[in-house]
């Protein structure tokens, strides 16, 4: 059951999107607008059910090492194990708690069918609500009353409707056809569109980019979308809590970001038709693409790419690309400019789908050679992000080190219009207090000692900053290791990188409470590398301390300007 006293579902500020969720009270950036121990439905995907508990959604580690590396970073599931259910021998749990709470609210109507077959991920969905709907929850009724977009999903997109349909469908069959639910199999085809429509894509609070599975819940989804959102949603297994991104009055809707927000006006608006149905009418799409500023006009383009991109056009033409998405205008200046989006974008995609630091690289090459993209104009930040995650994984660690820090400090995505203007790139930041947080936990009473002017920036609060700090903090001190020796040598003479990841930790520290949380996965990690950072620095007085770090922080923040991403890339191998 829910309790509402926070927010209130009614007619959205958006014409023509239905219902919304509103607050009934003021928020500040950071602070819980509203959490559920559990969605109501919370479904894994289908590649994730091997080492996933299907209740709570912890994860057991895939390899001995990931578990050495799990136990060595302070995270609680490191131990984490999951056992098949006897019926099934497909369900998995961590415990017999976890067991026990599945068995009493779902599993117990789909046990049966799962041993004789295996059933995609709609299919059992629906199959739980429908079983739920016969036995008289009346939470479920609630998913009944979402738009099913089924004429929109039939018109533009005829294939997923056959399958969303046939998910239905073989729900309806796998139950044996009850006709005593509402309206039979067209109640069963509706939760099938509803859910998978309107749902939450759940993703680990801790990597936050590892899917692992799909979410519904009446009053979650009851909340709409922007692409300058005020709010944001951390799956933290399996509670699912929705924290203000920035100040929230009371009476002001609350909207989540469904994709990712920082791409170009036409990519985000192509996203959210492909995957949820609809045309966005938010306040950031209202303005078009005019907050989608390249660093020179499409004009300047200089004559090289001219004539690369009429190449790429050909090519484009030849391979039918489909070209909305990337569109900039009809000029011909206009047109190679698209063809250059389009190439930079694809070739990113392709680079993470085949795991090719080449494509990576030459797609950040076009982004920076052409002198067209600021650094954080997408692609740009998201290739950032994955090339430094490719160098991480092969163990490249100066790279993705140099390119962490460009992240961190200078090429943070262009996520709020209101605060940012897109062509100087400067953005206004503003420091937090750290302890306005009620309860305390003995992290928070350390760095009482500490008053360092760490910026933050509440205009973005959100678990990708926290993340990002967390991997600068990482890479910072796998420098030390004695291979980097010379290359330590030489970023010493900027700024002292050993003070940087105790830095990093109190910014990490202010961070979790705004965020994921200290009682998370995540939170636990932070919390371990903060203990032992801190008890390294047991014997320096916080006041010297507190000053060097104060002096570090600017030294690394023009470092991280300086910082020659095509210079990295080509040194890199
Ligand atoms: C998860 S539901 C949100 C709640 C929904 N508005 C309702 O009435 O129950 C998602 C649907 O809300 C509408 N919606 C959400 N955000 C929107 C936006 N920015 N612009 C237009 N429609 C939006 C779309 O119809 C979308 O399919």
């Amino acid at each position: 059951m829910y309790t509402m006293e926070n927010v209130e579902i009614r007619q959205s500020a958006i014409p023509g999107a239905g219902s919304g969720l509103f607050a009934k009270k003021a928020f500040k950036p950071g602070d819980v607008i509203f959490s559920v121990a559990r969605p109501l439905v919370a479904e894994l995907h289908d590649e994730q059910r091997l080492r996933t508990c299907a209740w709570c959604f912890k994860q057991a580690p895939a390899t001995p090492m990931e578990r050495m590396m799990a136990t060595s970073m302070g995270s609680p599931t490191a131990d984490t194990s999951v056992k098949a259910c006897k019926g099934c021998k497909r369900a998995r749990y961590c415990s017999k708690a976890c067991q026990v709470k599945a068995w009493k609210t779902e599993h117990k109507y789909e046990c049966k069918t799962l041993k004789y077959v295996d059933v995609v991920e709609p299919t059992r969905i629906v199959h739980k609500l429908l079983k739920r709907l016969q036995a008289g929850d009346q939470e479920v009724e609630a998913a009944l009353r979402f738009q099913s977009k089924q004429e929109d999903v039939k018109a533009q997109w005829p294939e997923h409707y056959d399958r969303l349909r046939e998910a239905g469908a073989a729900a309806w069959r796998n139950c044996d056809e009850p006709d005593d639910i509402y309206g039979g199999l067209e109640t069963a085809v509706s939760l099938s569109f509803n859910v998978m429509t309107n749902g939450l894509s759940l993703f680990d609070a801790g990597t936050a980019t590892e899917r692992l599975g799909r979410g519904f819940d009446p009053v979650l989804c009851a909340a709409n979308h922007s692409c300058d959102p005020n709010a944001f949603f951390v799956f933290d297994t399996p509670t699912a809590v929705f924290r203000a991104g920035r100040i929230i009055a009371a009476g002001d809707e609350i909207f989540i970001s469904y994709k990712p927000s920082t791409n170009p006006f036409r990519y985000r608006q192509a996203e959210l038709k492909q995957f949820y149905y609809f045309e966005c009418r938010c306040s950031k799409c209202a303005q078009g693409d005019t907050l989608d500023g390249f660093n020179k006009l499409p004009e300047d383009l200089d004559s090289h790419w001219c004539a690369r991109a009429d190449a790429m056009m050909q090519q484009q033409a030849r391979e039918d690309v489909e070209m909305s998405r990337y569109w900039v205008n009809d000029s011909v200046a206009g047109r190679r400019l698209s063809a250059l989006q389009a190439d930079v974008f694809q070739r990113h995609q392709h680079g993470v789908q085949t795991n090719s630091v080449n494509e990576l690289k030459s797609a950040l090459r076009t982004c920076l050679e052409s002198g067209m993209w600021p650094l954080r104009r997408e692609p740009v930040p998201g290739i950032l992000r994955d090339l430094q995650s490719a160098y991480t994984t092969s163990r490249m660690l100066l790279p993705s080190f140099l390119i962490a820090l460009k992240r961190h400090f200078v090429s943070r995505p262009v996520q709020i219009s209101r605060s940012f203007d897109s062509f100087s790139g400067e953005e206004k930041v503003v420091h937090h207090s750290r302890h306005e947080t009620s309860s305390r936990t003995e992290v928070e009473t350390l760095l009482t000692r500490f008053v360092v002017n760490l910026e933050l920036h509440p205009g973005s609060v959100d678990h990708f900053q926290l993340l990002s700090s967390y991997s600068v903090m990482h890479l910072a001190l796998g420098m030390s290791d004695p291979n980097e020796a010379q290359n330590v040598r030489e970023m010493e003479q900027h700024f002292k990188l050993r003070l940087l990841p105790m830095a990093m930790a109190i910014q990490l520290s202010e961070q979790v409470p705004l965020s994921v949380g200290w009682d998370s996965d995540m939170g636990h990690r932070v919390r371990h590398a903060c203990n032992q950072l801190f008890a390294l620095s047991g014997g320096t007085p916080p006041a010297s301390l507190t000053r060097q770090l104060n002096a570090l922080w600017p030294k690394v923040r023009a470092y991280a300007e300086r910082i020659d991403l095509l210079e990295v890339i080509n040194r890199a191998r």
